[in-house]
Parts: C-alpha cells; structure tokens; sequence
C-alpha cells in the first residue's frame, strides 16, 4: 500500500471516529428528569398522553425526550421539527418501532400500520393502497356512499339517540363493501363483529406498560411452557383470534369470486386483474393484508370525526346556521347535496378543515423510528428511538390558530386562510395515512356533513324542566384514537318532504 493511500486511509478513520466521538458528544433532546431504569414512567398518564407532551413542550421546547424502559422517545411538538425530519428525512424515518407482543408473538409483522419499512412488501402496499384510495378510484365507491349516507340519514330520523352507533355502523359498511364487497344489512353484523373484536384485542396487544416482554425483549426466547411465559401463550392465542379479522371477510370474497357473484371491491379488483393475469400467492398475501388495514384505518377514524362533528354543530349554532345557509343557497331545500356539489361549498370545506384540527383523529399520530443516529438543531437522535409528532400540539399551535380552542370555519377562508391541516393531520413522510387528502375519508365525511345538515338541525339535549343544556367539550382516547365521550343531543327534522324520499 502506498504511504499516500495509507495516509487517506487513516484519515478517513480519523474522520469517521471523531464525527462518531462528536455525535454520541451532543446531547439528547431535554426533556423530564428520568429515573434510574424505569425512566419516566411514573409521570406518563394511562390516558391522552398527548396533552402530557403538549405540557412538556411548553418547558422544553419543540423537540424534547423522555424514556420509558428500553425505549427511548422524542417528541415533535411543532409542524417545523416534524416535516423536517420526518418528511425531509423521510428514509431516515419512516420505519416503525417493534412491539414485540403485537408484531412478532402474535404475528401481525405484515399488517400495514406495522410492515416495516425495509420489508420488500412494503413499496408494494404503499402503491396497492395508495392506488385504491386515490380520487380517480374513488369515484366508483360514490354511488355506495351515496346508499349508505342515505341510510344513516333514515337512522338518524328514526332512531335519533343512537347516533354514536348509526355513525359507527355507517363507517364500517362503506369500508367493508368497499374492501370486500360485504353488504351490511342488520345492525348486528357478523363481519363487524368479527372485525371490532380484532380491534379490542389490538389495542390489549399494543397496551403501554402491560406487557414485561417490552421492556426485556429477550424474554421472548423463553419457551411457552417455561414459567413466568404465560404472554407467549396468550400472545399466540390472540395471533390466533386476530388472523380471523383477515382471513373470513378475505375468505368470503374469494368464494364469492369463484361462485361467480360477486359485487367489484378491492379484494375482487386485485384477484382478478383486468390484464387477465394469474395473481401470484403473494400477491394475494399482500391483498390480504391491505384490505384489513382498508378496516382497520378507515372506520375508527371516520366515525369518530363524525361524531366530533356533531358535537361541534351543538357548541357552536352560529356555525351550523351558517353552513345550513350555505347548502340551502347552493343545492335548494328538495333535495340532499351531491358530490358534484363540493366545489361549490367552500364554507362546508372549510368547516371540514376546521374538523380535522379541532378534534384530531389520532393526535400522535403512530410512531416512527429512527433507523439510524442523527442530528437535529444540536441534538443526538440516537439510533432506534421512538419518534412522535405530536399532531395535537401542533394542531393547537396558538402561532398559526389564534383562539386554537374555538372551531372557526373561517380561519380556512378568506384571502390569508391560516395552515391546511391537512398537511399534518394524516402524518408523515412514507408513513402518511394512505386514505389522506380528498378522497375516500373526506368523501366519506362531506357527504355525510353535507345532507345531516341539509335534514336536520343538531340541537342541544333538553333537562327535566325542558330547558337546552350544553354538553362539555370532552375526548378520551382509544388507544391511539379520540372521540367525544358519549353526549347526548337531539335531531330535529328541516324538511319532512325531504326525509319521505328517504323511504321511497
Ligand atoms: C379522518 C380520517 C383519517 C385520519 C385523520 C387518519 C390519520 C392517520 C395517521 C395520523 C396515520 C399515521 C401516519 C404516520 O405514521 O405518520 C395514518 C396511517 C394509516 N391510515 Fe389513516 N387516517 C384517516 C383515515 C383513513 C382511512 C379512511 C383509511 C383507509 C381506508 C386509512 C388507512 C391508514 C393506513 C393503512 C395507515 C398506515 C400507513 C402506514 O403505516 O404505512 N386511514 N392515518
């Protein structure tokens, strides 16, 4: 070896050992002081960890850590530090970090909210997914909107009290005829049932401090039969129940295929490709898996946006006035708005954007994980931490929403809207929710939004003596999901001419 070649060599050693000494220098983002190896467990709530963070970031800024046992997290609290990092750094970023009860006992490493970024699977969702929900696909789904919105309208007429579970009810129809092709016709659907019970078990799986295997993960090595291993067992017999979610409705619609009667749904489009192709076992794996995460991501989260919706017509009469005027002007009073409708009715987008951020679906969004070291403003993101950005701070950012407490349509109108929140709402990076932007799920939603308004007026319940009362603005969180907690109000009918078309 020369002494030129040498001389690069040990210098490229030297460089590499002092940027390696120079970063595990810098220090990690601040944040609460941990407590020797339990971290800071005992100050994270049960509930709504996401208004801990905001607390936090009020102290330590945009950027803070904390640790919990084997895990170490840092939290993005601002809309800059998040797309910095996890959009720009996107390859960096964009991997999930590893529940070991969930992803590996129970064996749900293949579900798309969980595949990891590297797994050769994973471009391919991004496109199936991508693809199914994108606006020119969408348009077909629109005369199954259009049926169920409708029925939603005929339940809410009939049965008013029970709006939380028509709205439910409504969410997972659309999904599993779109997904499957599985009319729901009574309201206690097998399919639903079957797909709710997966959820349950899910959010047992993830629970934070439930599980002694997440904080020793070599536990896992353990053999079932060895004592003190009791989780590998249940962790397998809850593998067993939740692969029932994937494989009935999936199983269903095969069958449905090769009887020859089927209704066109994604299953149904990605068996039979139009090119007449054969579709490979992995093909069908990978349809599989998505058409679950078609169910697993579409009803909670539409359902609970509802919901948030008419809770914020009670609190907030002048804005439902206002958007019941708009629909009025625009679509007349005999009939129900259409899609073709939406572009003329900037007040119900704009009450739509203000949805989004009032009341965020998932207000942490899911974690990332950093797969490998890096640096952020001075700080050290040590390689396989936990990345959160924290969608509630951000969509509380009292900088870009004045009053961020109060639901105002018309922070989204006028010649300077303040920020789209749907440039964070749906995530980040290769992570970000593939039913984002304007297709399926604000179809869904402005459909719906669009003819309650034009049916009813959501009016506030009444006490004993017949006088309103306001219910409180009030969220709890499901798993990684908020929703108002139950409330009561009352529909009153707009037009009786309209509602009778409902049952012609
Ligand atoms: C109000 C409606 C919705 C909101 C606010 C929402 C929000 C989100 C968020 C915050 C994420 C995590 C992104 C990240 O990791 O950075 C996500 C992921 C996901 N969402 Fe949604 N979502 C909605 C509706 C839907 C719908 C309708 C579907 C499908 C029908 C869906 C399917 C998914 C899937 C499959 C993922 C996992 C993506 C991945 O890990 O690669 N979501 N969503």
């Amino acid at each position: 070896m020369s002494s030129g070649i040498l001389i690069l060599f040990v210098a490229a050693l030297a460089t590499i050992f002092f940027y390696s000494r120079r970063h595990s220098r810098l220090p990690l983002p601040p944040g609460p002081r941990p407590k020797f190896f339990f971290g800071n467990v005992h100050q994270l709530p049960k509930k709504e960890p996401w208004r801990m963070y905001a607390t936090w970031a009020e102290s330590y800024g945009p950027i803070f850590s904390f640790r919990v046992p084997n895990r170490q997290l840092i939290v993005l609290s601002s809309l800059k530090a998040a797309t910095e990092l996890l959009d720009s750094r996107a390859t960096t970023y964009s991997d999930r970090p590893r529940i070991w009860m969930y992803t590996e006992l129970a064996k749900r490493n293949l579900s798309p909210f969980n595949l990891s970024f590297t797994h050769p699977y994973f471009k391919t969702y991004r496109t199936v997914l991508k693809g199914s929900l994108s606006s020119r696909t969408i348009q077909k789904y629109q005369s199954l909107q259009t049926e169920q919105s409708r029925m939603l309208l005929g339940d809410l007429h009939k049965n008013p009290e029970h709006f939380a579970g028509h709205i439910k009810r409504n969410a997972a129809a659309v999904v599993l005829d779109l997904a499957y092709g599985w009319k729901v016709t009574e309201n206690d659907d097998y399919l639903i049932g079957v797909l709710q019970e997966s959820m349950e078990i899910s959010a047992m799986l993830f629970q934070p401090g439930r599980w002694f295997v997440e904080v020793i993960p070599s536990l896992r090595f353990l053999p079932s039969w060895f004592p003190g291993a009791a989780f590998k067992r249940i962790a397998f017999d809850l593998g067993q129940k939740l692969s029932r979610s994937d494989t009935i409705p999936f199983n269903w619609t095969k069958e449905q295929i090769h009887s020859g009667s089927y209704t066109h749904s994604f299953v149904s489009e990605h068996l039979l490709p139009e090119d007449g192709s054969t579709v490979s076992a992995q093909q069908e794996e990978i349809t599989k898996w998505c058409s679950q995460g078609l169910y697993a991501g579409g009803v909670d989260t539409t359902s609970s946006s509802l919901t948030s919706f008419i809770l914020a017509m009670l609190l907030y009469p002048e804005v439902q006035r206002h958007a019941q005027a708009e629909v009025d002007a625009v679509v007349g009073q005999d009939q129900f708005p259409a899609f073709e409708d939406r572009g003329k009715l900037p007040y119900i987008g704009a009450l739509m954007q203000e949805l989004l951020r009032w009341a965020p679906v998932a207000p942490q969004g899911l974690p990332h994980h950093a797969m490998k070291e890096d640096v952020y403003e001075g700080y050290r993101i040590p390689k396989g931490a936990t990345i959160i950005a924290n969608i509630f701070s951000i969509s509380r950012d009292k900088e870009m929403y004045p009053n961020p407490l109060e639901f105002r349509p018309e922070r989204f109108l006028g010649p300077s809207p303040q920020l789209d929140p749907r440039k964070f709402i749906f995530g980040f990076g290769r992570r970000a929710c593939p039913g984002a932007w304007l297709h399926f799920a604000e179809a869904s939603l402005y459909l719906n939004i669009s003819c309650i308004l034009a049916a009813f007026t959501i009016a506030k319940p009444l006490n004993a003596r017949g006088e309103e009362i306001t219910p409180p603005m009030e969220f709890e969180s499901a798993g990684t999901l908020w929703h108002p907690k139950p409330f009561k109000c009352r529909f009153i009918p707009r037009n009786k001419d309209l509602l009778a078309t409902l049952s012609q």
